[in-house]
């Protein structure tokens, strides 16, 4: 199926040539857009896995508020002036941190257990092992 095909979707057969024509426009644009937001959300992951590494390396909490708060509150600024729902742009945002939040609890969870592990193995590192 050409990709042309694959935008026309179900739109196919029951939209006139000429709609169709600015429909598989639009989508063109709507495919390229959605292609740049997976790969910007690929980048930030991979900042936030940085984050989380060394959050659970430095003993820091997964969470922290105080940067949410004025991280969203910054975003519904700039959504406001791009003519973006800024509520939208709030849930949307709390959507990824909480992703995030999750990962940071994972890295810091396994970062936990491999420290349990090396104490047991070698107690002599830990001196509190076996208390
Ligand atoms: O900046 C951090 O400390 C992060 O962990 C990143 C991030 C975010 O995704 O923006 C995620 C969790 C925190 O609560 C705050 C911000």
């Amino acid at each position: 199926m050409s990709s042309s095909e694959e935008r026309a979707g179900d739109a196919a057969s029951y939209v006139e040539p000429a709609v169709l024509e600015e429909l598989l426009s639009m989508r063109s644009s709507i495919d390229n857009i959605d292609a740049t937001l997976v790969y910007l959300l690929a980048e930030r992951f991979k900042a936030t896995q940085r984050v989380g590494v060394l959050k659970a390396t430095h003993q820091l909490p997964p969470a922290d508020p105080a940067r949410e708060k004025n991280q969203i509150a910054r975003l519904k600024r700039l959504a406001e002036d791009a003519q973006l729902d800024p509520e939208f742009a709030e849930k949307f945002l709390n959507f990824i941190i909480e992703e995030v939040i999750r990962h940071h609890q994972a890295i810091s969870a396994s970062a936990q257990t491999s420290v349990a592990e090396t104490s047991v193995q070698n107690p002599a590192q830990n001196p509190d092992a076996g208390r």
